[in-house]
């Protein structure tokens, strides 16, 4: 359960009282996510979530995330919105952490997507892809390559606590990534941690996307290659080629993939799989304490990685060249 940082009663209404969305009813922290603090709230006027940003989100980057969502949503795809303050602000703060409502999506998440969830979840990704081209704003994406030798630096040799010989094995991919990143794909908005808890399903269509800490401006196929981690591989660590190609006919139908994205689909599945390895090590290694939350496991990306350093066309991942 991500709850970092508890909320007092008084200060929770007072809170809400500087919005026009009605007296606070209830509320609870949402047993869900790892990243930030979220409650369900409950108001004269509905349910609202509300967010507490946490350690990884640099407050400098809000406005981004804020006004991307309404972008987004003025493009009619189906995302949460920014509600605003009396003030006008979309932002304010709430024991002592920046802190934003967002309106509540219906939908739930799917635990074991199917091919036919990974075909939406592709079309519903190029949709992003497209909705976000006029987006004016621009936000370098701090977990790219150039941020993950710093990252993984913050856990270093005390990787060899969670598999013997990881530090090492880690440092050789760097090496290797750092070398052979590709340059010059087509970019602009990325959700960059677009998992299946992050998609909303109504009847095995997609109902909507949420959580957007993490969108940046980076290559739009590293996304693909994140989803192809997050979406495609079956619990005992290997891929599920139909999911793959489902996923990928579904992007295809809304946005065509370059022959140049293709080709760097296997090196940007390596650096998917090693930029949530990092992050979950140092989540693993670094649990806040009195902190309710579930690290996630760092070994279930090293093993894809590992299956990905076999990877040598895209062919693998059932796309035709
Ligand atoms: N706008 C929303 N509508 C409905 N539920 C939401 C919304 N935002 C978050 N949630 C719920 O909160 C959980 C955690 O939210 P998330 O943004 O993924 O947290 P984190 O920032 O920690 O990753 C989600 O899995 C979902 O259950
Ligand atoms: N998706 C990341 C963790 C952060 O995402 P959240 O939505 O679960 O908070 C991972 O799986 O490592």
């Amino acid at each position: 359960m991500a709850v970092y940082t508890e909320v007092a009663d008084e200060e929770l209404s007072a809170f809400i009282d500087t919005y026009d969305i009605g007296k606070l009813l209830s509320y609870k922290g949402i047993a869900e996510g790892v990243e930030n603090s979220n409650f369900l709230i409950h108001t004269e006027t509905g349910h609202y979530i509300l967010t507490l940003y946490e350690k990884r989100v640099d407050p400098n980057d809000l406005p981004f995330f804020l006004n991307l969502m309404q972008h987004l949503a003025e493009r009619k795809l189906s995302c949460p919105l920014p509600v605003a303050a009396r003030s006008g602000a979309l932002l304010g703060t709430l024991a002592g952490r920046p802190a934003a409502i967002v309106t509540f999506l219906d939908g739930m998440w799917v635990r074991r997507p199917r091919p036919e969830h990974c075909e939406e979840l592709g079309r519903g990704m190029a949709a992003l892809h497209l909705a976000g081209a006029d987006f004016n704003m621009v936000r370098r994406n701090a977990l790219d390559v150039d941020g993950w030798r710093p990252l993984f630096n913050q856990s270093g040799e005390r990787s060899n606590s969670v598999v013997p010989g990881l530090a090492e094995e880690i440092t050789r991919e760097l090496d290797f990534l750092e070398q052979n990143w590709p340059k010059d794909l087509p970019t602009g908005v990325i959700h960059a941690d677009l998992f299946p808890d992050n998609v909303f399903f109504l009847s095995n269509k997609l109902s909507g996307l949420i959580d957007f800490y993490f969108a940046c401006t980076d290559a739009f196929a590293y996304d693909v290659a994140i989803c192809l981690n997050a979406w495609c591989f079956e619990p005992d660590g290997s891929l599920n080629v139909t999911k793959a190609r489902a996923m990928m006919n579904g992007y295809r139908q809304v946005r065509p993939l370059s022959q140049a994205e293709i080709d760097a689909l296997p090196v940007l599945a390596r650096g998917s799989a090693l930029r949530f390895l990092l992050t979950r090590l140092y989540d693993w290694l670094s649990v806040p304490e009195g902190a309710l939350v579930t690290p996630k496991d760092p070994v279930e990306y090293l093993k894809k990685l590992r299956f990905h350093q076999k990877v040598e066309t895209a062919s693998s991942y059932g796309l035709s060249l």
